[in-house]
């Protein structure tokens, strides 16, 4: 006890040093070792690996191979195991192996289109290759078997059976496709991009198309492979052949194999969709189809052949995933709405992040200034276009702006949802129902009513300025607006040529969506109307007339929204086919809560526009345009409306619901969901307003409907023939009208009316486009 007494100390020191050195001692090994764990799994996998890929894979590039393995495959597609062959995409060039990641992104020296079809009965097979030899006639190929153009980028087609090939080698690893053609073509030295066509009809029984898709969908789902294995080849197309007499419509089956094929294409693609999913009825207008999807097809591959890519928005813009969560982000212009978390009040945006003297927030503070203390506003010269002085095309002095200059807050904001700014105050966007009728899924409301093709419309306006500041606006905040003009007046050609330029680029970024039909794809590429309603006032815009002209000269016609407060500019406007006025309320009060106008005359101003509208009754289709915002100008104001009408005794009168359509900006001006009013509650206003139409002995009554985008045409019966009416246009008639009489000359609106209002648009109908599939906001079909 002692001993210890004396030496505890020293010999719990030597314990703790013992353990301390041991426990440092035992702590390196652990260290190690628990670095080494990953490294040794990694091993053990890629050990696995290799012998899976030893066991599995064809050699690739570089190995020994038979002749007989140099020809492209025409194997029997197999019924064992599946084997796995290469699941990392290979870059398609003979100098791949030697070079670095960089090569994969190496144009393409040569373009290899391989037409795969199937067929029973044969039709499609003899069509396949008739068809590959008008491509290849059309892509400088030459006839076949003279082998490509010396100096074209293209191979001749190759048609290849879907019954007889290797699906592996051209549906898993292209790579081996491309090699095999290398070799072939020993004459090639870059690298030879690969373009996928299929000519495929529909069956309903068991054929080798199931075993194709089947394929298909177990390769995007191995989990072995790339979920995008086909991603390198230059892009593909479908073209399907159906019958209509077994199989009338698509919900029915018409075409669906084809529609399949396309969808899992897109997903191996990863969405190199190059050219929209084309259908033809063998029996009908199946050669018609397929010849429109060729000269289509021809357009796209010779962009691939100028960029190596497949230009403007396709990949990435044919979302793989079916859905239909596109951002209702357009309505024909001024009655959408937004709102959301990111939002702000006009007012605060001014005061915040947007310093631009052309946004609102300073227009509006100059307009202030100017009003209240007397000051002279800070932009530099004011035309008053809006009190009817002369365009002045020459600027007095250099310190003229644009309107939206390219480095302004409010350009970054407009290109951001969507808008093509042309020249310095022009924007054009293609809205909601163009994409939706590309994609047959119905045209808006203006093909019910006067027969316009939503998917051949361009919405566009020639000033993105505007007067007022209606609660409603869609583009609230954003737009620049003001009582005159002070900017930079852009000549109307540049602005024609541009609008159209953007409008086509735009379309033609649609053409790997899905869904996009290759018929109405076509169409869309000849621009037939154009809505000048986007945002801002179109009669702002100086030479408003001339561009009109430029617009009717190419026969396309016009759709003019206005906003009643510039007078001297509507009773200048020269033949427009349809003329609309903006009534957004019954009374001065009303009018002043809800568009809240800059011009302290709003209301003589709105009074002086009736009146003209009245005289340019036989001359112009005028329409009075109400949207209807619950708890602003709904309630109570049936009769105030009606005096309006008897005021400007309008062609027609187009009834509409304030639009919802998701997120809103609205919160400064107090709206909400609760302001949309229901369908049935439109219908309710309607029939007030007829009833009150006639109350006042004036003749109107309802004509047509479009329950879809919440909207009721009430027409004169100076558009009822024989008890019918007839609302829709006779465009031809409009343009020989133009050209024979001269933009001022006389004639009236009933001299291009058009025949009938089809029956499924007239009152009680629902208005829905029959051609069409309606939709719900997932995609799903719902019933019209
Ligand atoms: C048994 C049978 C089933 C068919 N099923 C469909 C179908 O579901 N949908 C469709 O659109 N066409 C269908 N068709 C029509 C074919 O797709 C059409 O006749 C095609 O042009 C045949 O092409 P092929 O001669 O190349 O085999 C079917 C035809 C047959 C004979
Ligand atoms: S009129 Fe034209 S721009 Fe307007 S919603 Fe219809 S299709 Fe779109």
């Amino acid at each position: 006890m002692e001993l210890w007494h004396t030496h505890r100390l020293s010999v719990i020191l030597a314990i703790f040093v013992t353990a301390l050195f041991i426990r440092t001692y035992l702590r390196q090994p652990n260290s190690e070792r628990e670095q080494q764990q990953p490294q040794q799994k990694a091993k053990e996998i890629l050990r696995s690996t290799q012998d899976i890929n030893q066991q599995q894979t064809e050699p690739v590039k570089g190995t020994e191979k038979s002749d007989d393995e140099k020809k492209v495959k025409t194997k029997q597609p197999s019924n064992g195991p599946r084997r796995i062959k290469g699941g990392v995409n290979k870059k398609l060039s003979r100098k791949d192996s030697n070079e670095g990641e960089a090569q994969s992104e190496e144009k393409a020296t040569k373009i290899q289109t391989l037409v795969f079809f199937s067929s029973l009965t044969g039709n499609t097979e003899k069509t396949a290759k008739e068809f590959a030899q008008t491509l290849g006639n059309g892509l400088g190929t030459g006839s076949e078997g003279e082998g490509e153009k010396k100096d074209g980028a293209f191979l001749t087609p190759q048609v290849l059976d879907l019954a007889e090939i290797d699906y592996d080698d051209y549906f898993i690893s292209p790579t081996k496709a491309a090699e095999t053609l290398l070799e072939q073509n020993p004459e090639i030295t870059g690298k030879i991009g690969l373009f996928y066509l299929f000519l495929v009809p529909s069956y309903n029984i068991d054929s080798m198309n199931d075993t194709l898709l089947e394929h298909l969908q177990e390769t995007h789902h191995d989990f072995r492979i790339d979920t995008a294995p086909l991603s390198t080849i230059l892009g593909y197309s479908v073209f399907g052949f159906g019958d209509r007499d077994g199989w009338p419509t698509e919900e029915e089956g018409y075409c669906f194999q084809a529609k399949e094929l396309d969808k899992w294409m897109a997903k191996l693609t990863a969405r190199k969709r190059a050219y929209p999913l084309g259908m033809g009825d063998w029996k009908r207008d199946g050669k018609e189809r397929l010849a429109e999807w060729q000269a289509g097809l021809v357009d796209v591959l010779n962009v691939v052949e100028e960029t190596g890519s497949l230009g403007d928005g396709v990949v990435g813009s044919g979302d793989a995933v079916e859905s239909d969560d596109e951002v209702d982000d357009a309505d024909d212009g001024e009655v959408v709405f937004e709102d959301g978390a990111d939002s702000q009040a006009p007012k605060s945006k001014s005061s915040g992040s947007i310093e631009d003297v052309e946004d609102l927030g300073k227009i509006m503070a100059a307009s202030r200034t100017d009003a209240s203390d007397g000051k002279q506003p800070k932009a530099p010269i004011a035309i008053d276009f809006t009190t009817g002085g002369k365009v002045r095309k020459t600027a007095p002095t250099v310190t003229i702006k644009e309107m939206v200059p390219k480095n302004s807050p409010t350009y970054a904001s407009l290109t951001k949802q969507g808008y093509s700014i042309v020249g310095s105050h022009s924007g054009v966007k293609i809205c909601r129902w163009t994409k939706s009728a590309l994609r047959g899924r119905g045209s808006c409301y203006k093909y019910s009513f006067y027969g316009i093709n939503s998917h051949q419309c361009m919405e566009t306006t020639p000033s993105l300025s505007c007067s007022n500041k209606c609660v409603f606006c869609w583009r609230h905040g954003t737009n620049p607006v003001g009582t005159t003009w002070r900017w930079v007046v852009d000549p109307p050609d540049l602005i024609f040529d541009g609008v159209k330029e953007n409008h086509y680029k735009k379309i033609k970024m649609m053409r790997g969506v899905p869904g996009v039909r290759a018929e109405r794809f076509a169409e869309a590429m000849r621009i037939r109307h154009c809505a000048l309603s986007l945002v801002g006032e179109p009669i702002f815009y100086p030479h408003i007339n001339e561009f009109l002209g430029m617009l009717h000269r190419e026969r396309i016609s016009s759709f003019l929204v206005c906003n009643a407060q510039h007078p001297d500019q509507l009773a200048a406007l020269q033949h427009v086919t349809q003329l609309y006025v903006s009534i957004d309320a019954s009374n001065r009060e009303s009018l002043r809560r809800i568009d809240r106008p800059l011009h302290r005359d709003f209301w003589e101003r709105f009074q002086r526009c009736l009146d003209i509208l009245r005289e340019k009754r036989f001359r112009q289709r005028t329409v009075f345009r109400l949207t209807l915002v619950k708890g602003f100008n709904v309630e109570d104001e049936a009769e105030g409306y009606a005096d309006l009408v008897e005021k400007g005794l309008p062609c027609f009168v187009e009834v509409k619901g304030v639009t919802y359509c998701g997120t809103s900006t609205a919160g400064s001006a107090g709206l909400t969901m609760a302001n949309v009013p229901f369908y049935q509650e439109v219908c309710d206003f309607v029939l007030a307003l007829e009833k009150a139409l006639l109350k006042r002995g004036l003749k109107y009554g309802i004509a047509a409907e479009h329950a879809h985008s919440c909207c009721i045409l009430l027409a004169s019966e100076r558009f009822k023939v024989d008890g019918k009416w007839h609302t829709l246009i006779d465009y031809e008639k409009f343009f020989q009208l133009l050209e024979e009489k001269g933009p001022d000359g006389e004639f009236s609106p009933e001299d291009y009316m058009g025949p009938p209002t089809p029956e499924w648009a007239t009152w009680g109908q629902g208005g829905f486009d029959p051609r069409d599939q309606r939709v719900d906001r997932k995609g799903r079909p719902i019933e019209a």
